[in-house]
C-alpha cells in the first residue's frame, strides 16, 4: 500500500514533539515561567516572539485522579466529543481520514474581542508508547496535532485569520495497585498530562491582548476538557 504524503511527518514532529514534552520545566536557565496555577495544574509559558509576533510556547503540567492516559487522549482525538469540551469552537469538521490514528481537521473559532476570527487546518495523531520506565506499567499515550494545508481550506479566505499551531497532549497512567490484591478501581489511578503547544496567531495581535487571552484561556481550557474526561469515564469501565 503507497504511504500517505504525511505519514514520515507525522511520524518525525510526533517524536520531536514528545521528547520536548518530556523535557522538565525545573531546569533553572530553560526560561519557562509559571504564570497560572490551580491545585495540581501548573501552567509556564516562555515569552517568544517572531516577526513581532507573540508565539510564547505553553507548557502545562496537571495530575488528575481516576482517569486513565488513554481515556484522556481517547476524549483529546476523536472528533465525536470535541464540541462537548471545546467550546470556543463555532464549527470544526474532519477533513479527510488517513487512518484510524490520523485525521485532518478544519476548525473555526470564536472571534476574541478585538482580533478578528481565527481559523486553522492540522493533522491530528494518537499514539500510544511503552512506558520506557516501567516495563510493565500502562502504556503512555499522546495526541499531536499540527498545522497543515489543505487545497479544501485555502488560508487566504480574507473574512478569518489562519492560524498555525503545534499541540502535544502527553499522558502517563499511574497505577497504585490496592494493598488487598482486589481488581485496580478509578480510585487506584491518576494520570500525570503535559500539555505543550506553540500558537502562532496569523495576524498581527498586540502582545498584551494575546498574552492576556492565552493566560484566562488555557487554564480554563485544561480544568473544562478534564472535567469533561472524569465525567464522561467515571461509569465506564477503565480504558487502560
Ligand atoms: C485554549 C485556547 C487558547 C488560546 C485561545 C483560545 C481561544 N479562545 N477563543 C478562540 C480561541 C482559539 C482560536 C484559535 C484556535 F486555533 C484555538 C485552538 C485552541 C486549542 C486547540 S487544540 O489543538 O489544543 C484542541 C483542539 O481544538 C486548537 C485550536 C483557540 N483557546
Amino acid at each position: 500500500m503507497v504511504q500517505h504524503h504525511l505519514t514520515a511527518e507525522v511520524d518525525a514532529v510526533v517524536k520531536q514533539q514528545v521528547a520536548m514534552a518530556r523535557l522538565g520545566v525545573g531546569e533553572c536557565g530553560t526560561g519557562w515561567q509559571l504564570f497560572a496555577e490551580d491545585g495540581e495544574m501548573r501552567m509556564y509559558r516562555r515569552e517568544q516572539e517572531v516577526d513581532g509576533m507573540v508565539v510564547d510556547p505553553l507548557k502545562a503540567v496537571h495530575t488528575v485522579k481516576g482517569i486513565t492516559g488513554h481515556e484522556v487522549c481517547h476524549y483529546f482525538f476523536s472528533p465525536q466529543y470535541r464540541y462537548d469540551w471545546e467550546t470556543t469552537l463555532e464549527h470544526m469538521n474532519v477533513v479527510e481520514t488517513i487512518s484510524e490514528d490520523t485525521l485532518v481537521f478544519y476548525q473555526l473559532h470564536k472571534r476574541i474581542w478585538p482580533a478578528s476570527q481565527r481559523d486553522v487546518v492540522f493533522w491530528s495523531h494518537i499514539r500510544h508508547l511503552p512506558n520506557d520506565q516501567d516495563r510493565d506499567g500502562p502504556h503512555i499515550w499522546t495526541v499531536v496535532n499540527q498545522s497543515t494545508e489543505h487545497p479544501e481550506y485555502p488560508g487566504c479566505s480574507g473574512k478569518t485569520v489562519r492560524i498555525y499551531l503545534t499541540v502535544c497532549l502527553l499522558c502517563q497512567t499511574i497505577v497504585n495497585p490496592p494493598k488487598d490484591g482486589a481488581p485496580i478501581s478509578r480510585n487506584d489511578i491518576s494520570c500525570k498530562i503535559t500539555y505543550c503547544s506553540v500558537v502562532n496567531p496569523g495576524g498581527w495581535a498586540p502582545a498584551s491582548v494575546l498574552r492576556a487571552v492565552y493566560k484566562r484561556e488555557y487554564p480554563k481550557f485544561l480544568k473544562r476538557f478534564t472535567a469533561y474526561v472524569i465525567n464522561q469515564s467515571k461509569n465506564k469501565p477503565i480504558m487502560f
